[in-house]
């Protein structure tokens, strides 16, 4: 695909950006439909699966899109890829966190569900045996932030936003959070990022070590990223695994054996009204931006 192809599709919804890139990209092309909230494909000379958020514009999380999502790592697991590339099929972001209208006025038990299924999914990406790479093909925004940060290399596009903002949303960020951040940049870094709530430019990104690369556009990113995972080729794949999981070994134990308290203490913190203020506050804000 020519870049002018790519920059023109960008501008159209997903379905034409994803379909574009299929063709030139991908031979075997999954079951998966435009209505589906994650579109994986994989490449069958390579072995990699792209999985793209399918939930433009904004890519944010909904529970229906984390439970797909998590099925979806599932699958990237169980039938053996060689690696993956995360994705979204929005023109400007690859995720901004959770859909704060399911943060607003929550049920309850929709709520734990919705916080249970991203925990999964955290777990499922940041333990996986296969190699994992973020596209971060726009902004990445608090639970999409944290998301890329599972992977295990971050490209990003020019003029971009990326970070973990809960403080500012009046959520506190879990323990694993510190730990998971302080693997990517420096625990002096991580500590103002992470009390402060920043929100960093792809430039800011890359100086601090957040993201590994940027890419000039998300043609680029997708061939650097199968760069990445290219070099893992003849790594045998239990080896390669055991190894990442033991770097990795305090933040899933953390995940894994902290889930219900910290369900519990994500609840309380969402059902606060100073933090329902501050939902309503950035929507409100959004559209008042018009
Ligand atoms: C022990 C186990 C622990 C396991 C977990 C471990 C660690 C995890 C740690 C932390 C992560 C998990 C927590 C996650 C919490 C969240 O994700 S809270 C949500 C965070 N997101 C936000 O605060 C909003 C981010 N959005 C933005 O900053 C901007 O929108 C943007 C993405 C930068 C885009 O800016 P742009 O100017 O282009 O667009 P607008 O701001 O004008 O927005 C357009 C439109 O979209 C709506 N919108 C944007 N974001 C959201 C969202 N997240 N939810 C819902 N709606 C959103 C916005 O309201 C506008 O709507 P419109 O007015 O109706 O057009």
């Amino acid at each position: 695909m020519n870049s002018t192809c790519l920059q023109k599709t960008t501008r159209i919804l997903n379905k034409n950006v994803f379909k574009c890139f299929l063709n030139s990209h991908i031979r075997n092309q999954s079951s998966a439909t435009n209505q589906s909230l994650i579109l994986t494909d994989v490449n069958d000379k390579t072995g990699f699966a792209t999985v793209a958020f399918n939930r433009p514009p904004m890519s944010n999380f909904t529970l229906e899109l984390l439970q797909d999502f998590s099925k979806s790592l599932d699958e990237v697991e169980s039938k053996n890829y060689k690696g993956m590339i995360l994705t979204s099929t929005s023109p400007t972001v690859f995720s901004a966190g959770l859909d704060l209208k399911e943060l607003l006025n929550p049920e309850p038990a929709r709520l734990k569900a919705l916080r249970t299924a991203y925990i999964d999914c955290c777990i499922k990406l940041y333990s996986s045996m296969y190699p994992t790479v973020a596209a971060i093909n726009g902004h990445a925004i608090g639970g999409g932030c944290f998301i890329a940060m599972a992977c295990e290399y971050r490209i990003m596009l020019p003029n971009s936003k990326i970070g973990l903002n809960e403080t500012q949303l009046g959520i506190a960020i879990p323990e694993v959070a510190v730990h998971a951040t302080r693997n990517i940049i420096s625990s002096r870094d991580a500590e103002m990022a992470l009390t402060l709530g920043s929100v960093f430019t792809t430039d800011e990104a890359l100086k601090i070590g957040l993201i590994d690369e940027v890419a000039e556009n998300k043609e680029d990113a997708l061939a650097k990223s199968e760069k990445f995972l290219s070099l893992f080729k003849k790594i045998p794949k239990r080896a390669r695994g055991i190894t990442k999981q033991f770097f990795r070994k305090k933040v899933i134990d953390l995940m894994t054996n902290n889930r219900e308290k910290d369900v519990e203490a994500f609840v309380s913190y969402v059902m606060n009204p100073a933090s329902q203020k501050s939902f309503q506050a950035f929507l409100d804000e959004a559209k008042n931006k018009k």
